[in-house]
């Protein structure tokens, strides 16, 4: 069945954080991250604001200013409180003031026992903290119509890739990542774009894919991401070009899908994020070409951009509601946002590392370069990756924490949340994926 097409994703009363069998929205980034969040849920305590939160493309009105009112005394929030100000304001008339109305989750089906827990084996020694199972119900749907979309709608692949397409399990993936997502139709603005970023990597960059021109090649899947404005003459080529091949009917549909239910300021922030990933692309593919090593710092370098950051930086898209290009654009929340993408990418080094011994030519990871450059074993290499991988993690969530402390507006700490989430439910997916990845034996 063709997928539903865009949908006005309705806005609706708040997802309390503990629907989600998630702890409660400051203990997000508590204790149990690091030692700093408990002082930020405690001035996340005090600061959050009661004034309504407007669903996302909202114009701030009078009723609503986009302004923060000053933080109220600290006394005046005890934890009811607070557990009161991130329900949102209710009563009559306030129905639109919230975020996104999560649906309830479908009833498993007829004697249905409970999902067998994904087989995990989670690297010995790696910095990583738990999720709940995926919801099964959500998860099976969600595979249908991202399956749907991919062969019905966009011919994203060959028959031949279809094993490859179902051991991805993108839709077990996107639903571990986005725990917040209000309905489906949230979580397919992420699927789609997590699949066409998959096809891109794999038809233009991936095990020997690499061509000469896919600099070329790159530039013009972007332009489905970022069109070209150009004369009548010329537009239509380029309009016709869109559906040349898989890479570009993928980005084309998955951007079309999400520009109708993001903000303009989300999908120019993806469009930026999608720019950095495409320049890490291009880096690897030219020292793929050139066969060029790079030092380490070179290699941690061009991984920042050939990167998972796209995925984390869309959670708010994802989950109904919207982090102000101004606070998004703060120093501070860059700077956690590159640190979580970085950590989540090295993670995914350190889980595809026998799989990419296995392709062609040398695959550039982390614990390739640092053996080859320090040399390490390959075995002293893999471990020193590991560490890298957690500093850089604790290094995220100490950042995480003393922002949430210094800037306490919810959305902020919701976003942190939701980065939060995507790097552990990203972790979750890549330990429990045997189909895709094997662990060296190292231990
Ligand atoms: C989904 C997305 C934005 C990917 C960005 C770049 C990318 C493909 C990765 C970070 C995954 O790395 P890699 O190319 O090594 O993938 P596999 O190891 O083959 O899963
Ligand atoms: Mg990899």
């Amino acid at each position: 069945m063709p997928d539903p097409g865009p949908s006005p994703l309705q806005p609706g009363p708040p997802a309390p954080a503990a629907r989600f069998g998630a702890p409660a929205l400051a203990d997000a980034l508590a204790p149990a991250r690091t030692d700093g969040a408990a002082a930020a849920a405690a001035v996340l305590a005090r600061a959050l604001p009661s004034r309504p939160v407007l669903p996302f493309g909202t114009a701030p009105t009078a009723a609503a200013p986009a302004a923060h009112p000053p933080a109220p005394a600290a006394a005046e929030h005890s934890p009811a409180a607070l557990e009161r100000i991130l329900r949102g304001p209710a009563g009559l008339g306030t129905a639109d003031l919230h975020w996104a109305r999560p649906q309830p989750p479908a009833a498993p089906p007829e004697g249905a026992g409970p999902p067998a827990p994904a087989a995990m084996r989670p690297i010995p020694g790696l910095y990583h903290h738990p999720v709940p199972e995926p919801d099964p119900v959500r998860v099976e749907e969600l595979s249908r119509r991202i399956k749907s979309w991919a062969v019905d709608e966009v011919q994203a692949f060959p028959p031949e890739w279809e094993d490859q397409f179902d051991g991805f399990s993108v839709s077990r993936y996107m639903v571990a990542c986005h725990p917040d997502a209000p309905t489906l139709d949230h979580l397919m603005l992420a699927a789609r774009l997590m699949v066409a970023e998959n096809v891109v990597d794999d038809a233009y960059c991936e095990d020997g894919a690499t061509t000469p021109d896919v600099g070329g090649r790159l530039l013009l899947a972007h332009t489905a991401l970022d069109p070209v404005h150009t004369t009548k003459e010329y537009q239509p080529a380029w309009a016709e070009s869109l559906s040349a091949d898989a890479a570009r009917r993928c980005y084309a549909s998955a951007m079309d899908h999400f520009t109708r239910s993001a903000t303009p300021s989300q999908a120019d922030r993806f469009r930026h994020d999608m720019a950095r990933l495409h320049l890490g692309y291009l880096a690897e593919a030219s020292w793929d070409v050139t066969e060029y090593v790079p030092e380490v710092w070179e290699y941690l370098a061009m991984r920042q951009f050939n990167n998972f950051r796209p995925c984390p930086t869309i959670t708010d898209s994802v989950g109904g509601y919207e982090l102000p290009a101004e606070l998004h654009a703060l120093p501070a929340m860059q700077r956690v946002i590159a640190l979580a993408g970085n950590a989540t990418t090295l993670s995914n080094d350190l889980y595809s590392y026998m799989k990419e011994l296995r392709s062609p030519g040398k695959h550039l990871n982390l614990p390739v370069v640092i053996a080859e450059k320090e040399g390490l074993s390959d075995k002293e290499a893999y471990l020193k990756a590991i560490e890298v991988h957690n500093d850089l993690m604790h290094e995220f969530e100490a950042e995480s924490a003393a922002l949430a402390a210094a800037c306490p507006d919810p959305r902020v700490a919701r976003f942190l949340k939701g980065v939060a989430a995507w790097v552990d439910g990203n972790h979750y997916w890549h330990a429990s994926n045997t189909y895709r990845y094997t662990l060296p034996d190292f231990w």
